[in-house]
C-alpha cells in the first residue's frame, strides 16, 4: 500500500513537471490553438450538437434564457419528483403562484416533437468584473441545450418558438390580471410609467353573467376567435384589435361583461378615464404604453367627452378638419389648446378626432392583441364614426333582465336549478319578467337580501316584479293618453289651419315661407 502511494506522488510529481515545461516551453497562443482542435475533433466525432443560452446577451438580458428558464420550471415541477433531487423556487412580483426551477447544473430531459433534448443549467463564477454601464452578476448563468445532430434542423426554431410561447403563456398565468388607470393624465411616475396598476380580482365570469345564453355563447367564441387570430389577421392584413360597445341602461351588466372578458381571455384591463386627460398626445402616451393581451376601457364614453365637437366643426370647415376616411362624413377638426371653442370653462382639448384615431388610427396598433371596449347609457348620443366596424366590431346591447337571464340570476344567487322551483311560480316569473323591465342589478338586490331563504326570495321577487310592471303599465297608459291628446289637439289645429296653409300655399312652400317671413321682419327692424 506504501509503495502504491510512492509510486502515486511520483506520477504527479512528473505529471507537474511536465505542465510547468508544457507551460514554459509552448506559448499560450500554441495551447489554445491544440485545445481548439481537439474540441473541434471532439465535436466531429460527438453526435451531438450543443446550444449555449446565456443570461447576459452582452449587456442585455437575453429574454430567451428567462423564456427558457420559465419553461423549464413547468417541466421540473412535474418531473420534480422522478429527476432532480434539488429545485429552485421563486415568487414573482405580482404572482401568487410559486415556480420551480432547475437548480445550478442540474439536468433535466425533455421530448418534442418525439425527438429527445436534454438541458442543463450551468453555473459559473463571473471571472473578472469587465467595464460594464450596469452592474453585472456574480455569477454567469446559462443553459445548454444538447441535440442530436440528426434532429437539430427539423426541431430547432420550432422547439424554441414552442419555448416562447409556453412562457409567455406561464408568465401570464402565473401573474394576477392587473387593473390599471391613469389617474395622472399622461403624466409619468417615477419608473417611467403613466398607468397605475392594482391586481384585478373580479370575480365576475360568462358563466355568472345574466344574458341571453345564446348571445353570451356568440361574444364568448367571438372572444376565443380573435384570441387564436394571430394568422388570420396577419393574413388578411389587419392590425390584431377588436371594438366592442357595450350599451344598455345602468345596472344592467356592462361592467361585469368586461370583468368576465378579461378573466375568459386572461388579459389585464387598463380603464382609461377620458376626464383625466389633457391632450390628444398624452392620450397616444398612454396608447403606447399599453401592453399586449389587454382589455382599453372607457367607461360612459358619452359623459367622457365632447362628442359634439365633430358636428360643430363640421359646419367650420375653414377650420381644418382632415379627411377621416369614413365616406360622407367630414373629417374631424383637431381642437387645440388655443381654439376658443376650449377656453373657459372646458379647458380639456381632447377631441373626437383624437380618440378615433386612438381607436383605429396608425398608433392603434402600436401593440397588438389588444380589445377597445366602450359603454355607454346613451348610444344615440355617440357619433357615427365611432360606432362604425373596425372600430367598434361588436355592438351589445345589455337588456333588462329577461327569463333566461333570470335563472342565470336564481343560480347564482340562491342556487335554484331548472325544476327546483315550482312550475307555477316560474311560469308567473316568466309572464311578468319582461313587462317590469327590471335590471339584473335590481333583481341581484332582491335576491342577495333574502339568499338564506329561497322561499321567500323568489315570493319578494315576485311582488317586485308584479309591482313594477303595474308601475310601466301605468306609465304606459298615461303616455298613450297624452299621446292622444296631442293628436287630438293636432288634428284640432290642422282644422283651424287650411287658411294659414292656403296662405302659405300663395307663397310657395310652407317652410320656406315661414323663413322668409322671419326674415322680411328682421329686415323691417333693422329698417
Ligand atoms: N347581467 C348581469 N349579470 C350578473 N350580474 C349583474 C348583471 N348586471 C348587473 N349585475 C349586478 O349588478 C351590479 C352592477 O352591474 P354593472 O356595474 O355591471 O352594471 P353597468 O351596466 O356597468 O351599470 P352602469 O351603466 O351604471 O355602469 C353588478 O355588481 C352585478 O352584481
Ligand atoms: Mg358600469
Amino acid at each position: 500500500m506504501k509503495e502504491l502511494w510512492t509510486t502515486m506522488a511520483s506520477l504527479m510529481g512528473v505529471l507537474a513537471f511536465f505542465q510547468t515545461l508544457l507551460h514554459t516551453v509552448i506559448p499560450p497562443e500554441l495551447r489554445l490553438a491544440i485545445l481548439k482542435l481537439f474540441q473541434r475533433l471532439f465535436n466531429c466525432f460527438s453526435s451531438y450538437c450543443y446550444y449555449e443560452i446565456t443570461e447576459i446577451d452582452g449587456v442585455n438580458t437575453n429574454e430567451l434564457y428567462n423564456a427558457v428558464q420559465l419553461y423549464l420550471s413547468s417541466s421540473a415541477s412535474s418531473t420534480a419528483t422522478a429527476t432532480a433531487n434539488r429545485l429552485s423556487l421563486t415568487r414573482g412580483l405580482n404572482s401568487s403562484v410559486i415556480t420551480f426551477g432547475l437548480a445550478n447544473n442540474d439536468r433535466l430531459s425533455d421530448v418534442f416533437n418525439g425527438v429527445s433534448v436534454v438541458w442543463e443549467h450551468i453555473v459559473t463564477p463571473r471571472q473578472s468584473q469587465t467595464f460594464s454601464w450596469r452592474p453585472l452578476p456574480e455569477e454567469k448563468r446559462g443553459f445548454t441545450l444538447r441535440i442530436n445532430k440528426r434532429d437539430k434542423l427539423c426541431v430547432l426554431k420550432d422547439y424554441l418558438d414552442f419555448i416562447t410561447e409556453k412562457a409567455n403563456d406561464i408568465r401570464r398565468k402565473n401573474q394576477d390580471r392587473l387593473l390599471y388607470t391613469n389617474y395622472r393624465g399622461g403624466s409619468i411616475d417615477s419608473r417611467g410609467h403613466p398607468w397605475e396598476s392594482v391586481p384585478f380580482k373580479h370575480p365576475s365570469t360568462f358563466e355568472t353573467l345574466a344574458m341571453d345564453p345564446e348571445r353570451k355563447k356568440d361574444i364568448m367564441s367571438d372572444l376565443r376567435d380573435f384570441a387564436d387570430g394571430q394568422a388570420f389577421y396577419k393574413r388578411t392584413g389587419r392590425a390584431w384589435k377588436r371594438g366592442y360597445l357595450l350599451y344598455g341602461p345602468p345596472g344592467t351588466g356592462k361592467s361585469s361583461m368586461i370583468a368576465a372578458m378579461a378573466n375568459f381571455l386572461g388579459y389585464d384591463i387598463y380603464d382609461l378615464e377620458l376626464t383625466e386627460v389633457n391632450t390628444n398626445s398624452e392620450l397616444r402616451k398612454l396608447l403606447m404604453k399599453t401592453s399586449s393581451k389587454s382589455i382599453i376601457v372607457i367607461e360612459d364614453i358619452d359623459c367622457s367627452i365632447n362628442l359634439t365637437n365633430r358636428k360643430k366643426n363640421k359646419n367650420n370647415a375653414s377650420g381644418g378638419g382632415s379627411p377621416e376616411g369614413v365616406s360622407g362624413s367630414p373629417g374631424p377638426s383637431m381642437i387645440g389648446p388655443g381654439d376658443p371653442e376650449n377656453n373657459g370653462s372646458n379647458n380639456n382639448s381632447i377631441t373626437l378626432s383624437g380618440l378615433l384615431n386612438f381607436t383605429d388610427g396608425l398608433w392603434s396598433c402600436c401593440g397588438s392583441e389588444r380589445i377597445f371596449v366602450f359603454t355607454t347609457n346613451h348610444i344615440e348620443k355617440l357619433d357615427p364614426a365611432l360606432l362604425r366596424s373596425g372600430r367598434m366590431d361588436m355592438h351589445v346591447l345589455m337588456s333588462y333582465c329577461t327569463f333566461p337571464s333570470l335563472k342565470i340570476l336564481l343560480k347564482n344567487y340562491l342556487g335554484c336549478e331548472d325544476g327546483d322551483i315550482e312550475k307555477g311560480v316560474m311560469d308567473d316569473l316568466a309572464a311578468v319578467i319582461d313587462k317590469a323591465e327590471m335590471t339584473p342589478a335590481d333583481i341581484s338586490e332582491v335576491l342577495i337580501k333574502n339568499r338564506r331563504d329561497n322561499d321567500k326570495a323568489i315570493r319578494e321577487l315576485l311582488e317586485a316584479l308584479k309591482s313594477k310592471a303595474e308601475e310601466k303599465r301605468l306609465v304606459r297608459v298615461r303616455r298613450r293618453a297624452e299621446a292622444e291628446e296631442v293628436a287630438e289637439e293636432e288634428e284640432k289645429r290642422a282644422l283651424d289651419s287650411p287658411k294659414e296653409v292656403g296662405g302659405a300655399a300663395t307663397g310657395g312652400g310652407g317652410d320656406e315661407v315661414e323663413v322668409k317671413f322671419n326674415k322680411d321682419e328682421e329686415d323691417n327692424g333693422i329698417n
